[in-house]
């Protein structure tokens, strides 16, 4: 019943008896300890070389690490089974990773408190407040390109000019306080979080510091001063959002009508910081999970939609053909005073759409995400996994797998046309995730990407600069890379 060589791991089984062979691959180890020590010692580019490593085995596979089995998952069905089991939505033990920084905010909790949150939440990303939100975006995408007014051609690095507009629009929108007069804080956020990023790969490929306690006695201090910076800055937008508030509700109050409820917002409804406060005054969340909920929107707000704009541009940039094929449904549908710039003709770009989709299918700015079984579990395929297995959906190679994508390395936005995807499985696109514990931000984010570029493509041409061969991809919390991605903007005549 235990690899002993991994540490008493308890092994994983099949409901009939018959070896998993027949259902999964295992993986082979570096060492004789199983997987234990696969990981150790690889820099970010390794570990995410290894990931890649596993999908060539073809199918699901198991690992055996430390003590615990790992079920990987590179397929479809193997992923629609994970996401769509409601006992499977405790995420798994690397996400403990993130809570010196996140807590246990929406994207970490589990079981009552997760439920609470996301009911909590669900709401501030209604249709209404993403249509206020369009304004914004509208205005964040134009303020990006003012950097480079009078210049006519210019090379930029994604990575560098992307983040800043990301992490500006989710302050404005979901937090309600402009990040101008606080923009090298802003700046000073992103590099920090840099530095948590690498004490989450530092934990993630050495086991020794998977549990808390060596972690906290040998390495939680070198990154105490970069969470305090990023604790700041958050407390900080808190704290101004909260007096802004208390103004517009005074407003408010000064205006309403008898049967207006002036915190349920029936006249209006609350972005998402304004929520949380409000709820707050109901008893129904404390400071700390204002300050849990702000630091994973923020975080999950501006990276990810940062990744999926870089890797856009770049494609822009490396498909002159399909780059037109945009910019001539731009011009026919948007005007060039951006006047009707909103949700309902952002939806009439569809090849845009398809555009997007197929960078977010190459280029998924979360490449992986993991659960953590609560108890023992059989799934759909046979499989019976011991309580506290770890499973992993990678996302990555699901998206390239050629069981659902014909030549799967090639950038063809017409996948996603309806006729092209109506054969193919649901799940073998999951960018977002799927089922209880999916994005909670999908449309936001997507409104947000077109935004900018239907503003960027209106005023300027993306050219190459960057050869796709030369990126090397790392592992991070999220899709990293370890080159800068760049692109050469020559403006519109
Ligand atoms: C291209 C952009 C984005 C991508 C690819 C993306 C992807 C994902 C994925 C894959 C998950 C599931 C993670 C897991 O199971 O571990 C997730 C969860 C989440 N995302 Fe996003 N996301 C994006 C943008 C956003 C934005 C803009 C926000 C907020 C404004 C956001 C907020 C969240 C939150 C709060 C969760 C946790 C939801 C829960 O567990 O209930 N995301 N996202």
């Amino acid at each position: 019943d235990y690899y002993i060589l991994a540490f008493f791991a308890k092994r994983i089984r099949t409901k009939d008896g018959t070896p998993v062979e027949n259902i999964v691959a295992i993986a082979k180890g570096n060492t004789i300890f199983a997987n234990s020590f696969d990981l150790y010692g690889q820099d970010h580019a390794g570990v995410f070389t290894h990931t890649r490593e596993g999908a060539k085995l073809g199918r699901n596979y198991l690992e055996y690490v430390m003590g615990t089995p790992i079920y990987n998952v590179i397929d479809a069905e193997g992923s629609d089974a994970i996401l769509n089991n409601p006992n499977l939505i405790t995420k798994s033990v690397v996400y403990n990773f993130l809570h010196p920084f996140l807590r246990t905010g929406l994207l970490t909790s589990t079981s009552k408190k997760w439920h609470a949150r996301r009911k909590m939440l669900t709401p501030t990303f209604h249709f209404n407040i993403l249509g206020q939100f369009q304004e914004i975006f509208k205005t964040e995408s134009q303020k990006f390109l003012l950097q480079f007014k009078g210049q006519d051609d210019i090379t930029i690095s994604l990575n560098e000019v992307i983040p800043r507009f990301t992490l500006n629009s989710i302050c404005e929108t979901a937090m309600g306080v402009k990040l101008d007069e606080m923009a090298e804080k802003g700046d000073r956020y992103r590099e920090n979080f840099t530095s948590i990023e690498e004490c989450f790969i530092r934990r993630m490929s050495n086991p020794l510091y998977w549990g808390d306690t060596l972690f906290n006695i040998f390495a939680a201090k070198d990154y105490a001063s970069a969470l305090d910076v990023v604790h700041s800055f958050s407390s900080e937008i808190i704290a101004k959002r909260r007096i802004l508030l208390e103004d517009e509700l005074e407003s408010r109050r000064e205006t309403q009508t008898a049967d207006d409820d002036l915190y349920a917002g029936k006249k209006k409804r609350f972005a998402m910081l304004d929520t949380l406060i409000c709820a707050e005054k109901d008893g129904l969340i404390d400071h700390i999970g204002i300050c849990e909920e702000v630091d994973t929107l923020m975080f999950e707000g501006y990276d990810t939609t940062s990744i999926g704009l870089t890797f856009g541009l770049l494609n822009m940039s490396l498909y002159a053909d399909k780059q037109e094929l945009c910019y001539q449904e731009i011009q026919e549908h948007i005007q060039d005073d951006l006047s009707n710039l909103d949700i309902s003709h952002l939806n009439k770009l569809k090849y845009l759409e398809y555009f997007v989709k197929e960078t977010m299918r190459l280029y998924p700015s979360v490449p992986g995400m993991g659960r953590e079984t609560v108890e023992e579990t059989e799934l759909e395929n046979g499989l019976i996994l011991p309580k506290g297995s770890q499973i992993v959906i990678h996302n990555f190679d699901v998206h390239r797998n050629p069981k659902y994508w014909d030549s799967p390395e090639e950038f063809r936005p017409e996948r996603f046309t309806p006729e092209n995807s109506q054969n193919r499985h649901t799940y073998a696109y999951i960018p977002f995730s799927a089922g209880q514990r999916n994005c909670i931000g999908q449309k936001y984010a997507v409104q947000e990407m077109k935004t900018l570029l239907v503003v960027l493509l209106k005023e300027f041409k993306v050219l190459p600069v960057t050869d796709p061969k030369s990126i090397v991809f790392t592992t991070g919390i999220t899709l990293r890379t370890q080159n800068k991605i760049q692109v050469k903007l020559v403006r519109r005549k």
